[in-house]
């Protein structure tokens, strides 16, 4: 499913143009990484294109839809619900559940079903499967980033973001959760988005857009 995002731009009272006329695209299935040092405006620019936030100018398509632009209010919600997957920032699991209940809430809420088998491949692939009882408070930070990728992934979205997936782990760690997000979004067929500010990552992705001080280019 492709992304347009077209001339976004976005201010914070205190923070004038944090996006100042955005542009960029995602071809159906294309993966690509958004780098950009802290506080460049990554974390705003992945919430307009997930219809969190609204932009001030500019849209988001995705697909055929527009997700994002000053007037939108509900379409969000479907379209997030039929074709994201998102990984925060900071994972928001429901504490509450064990890891497969998180999976299958998530698959519930955004399918109208829940598929056993594509969670246990999930967790199989992320090598998790052995923490599927647990909570979220009792796995590693690893564990729960992971869980946190199953959990996006396990609803076969059409495009998966992720937001500084690999922001609390070591170097081998984050390359190793680099190539589980580029080979899930694989395997479902999904295109794939990742900030971050780690440049480390570039070298996994033939294709990355750098934002500085409110302009994005191709780099
Ligand atoms: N709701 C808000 N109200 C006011 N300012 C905000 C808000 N959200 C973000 N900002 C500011 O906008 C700028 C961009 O923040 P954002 O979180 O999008 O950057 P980021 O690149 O994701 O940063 P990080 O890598 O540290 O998460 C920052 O200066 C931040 O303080």
């Amino acid at each position: 499913m492709q992304l347009v995002v077209d001339n976004v731009s976005k201010s914070y009272g205190a923070n004038p143009a944090v996006l100042n006329g955005v542009s960029m695209s995602l071809l159906e299935g294309e993966q690509a990484l958004l780098l950009g040092p802290s506080g460049s405006g990554k974390s705003t620019l992945l919430n307009i294109i997930c219809g969190l936030q609204r932009p001030d100018k500019g849209r988001v398509v995705i697909g055929e839809q527009v997700i994002s632009s000053p007037e939108s209010k509900s379409t969000g919600d479907e379209v997030r619900r039929t074709s994201l997957g998102i990984v925060f920032q900071t994972l928001r699991l429901v504490s509450a559940l064990s890891l497969r209940a998180n999976l299958e809430l998530a698959q519930k809420l955004q399918k109208g079903r829940v598929d056993r088998d594509l969670i246990d491949q999930c967790l199989d692939r992320l090598a998790i499967a052995d923490r599927a009882d647990a909570r979220p408070f009792e796995l590693s930070q690893g564990e729960a980033q992971r869980a946190a990728i199953a959990r996006a992934v396990v609803v076969s979205p059409q495009l998966l973001i992720a937001d500084e997936p690999t922001s609390a782990l070591d170097s081998g760690n984050t390359e190793r959760v680099a190539e589980l997000l580029i080979e899930m979004a694989k395997s479902v067929g999904a295109g794939l988005l990742i900030a971050t500010h780690d440049e480390r990552l570039g070298r996994f992705f033939s294709k990355s857009f750098a934002l500085n001080q409110g302009e994005i280019n191709p780099c």
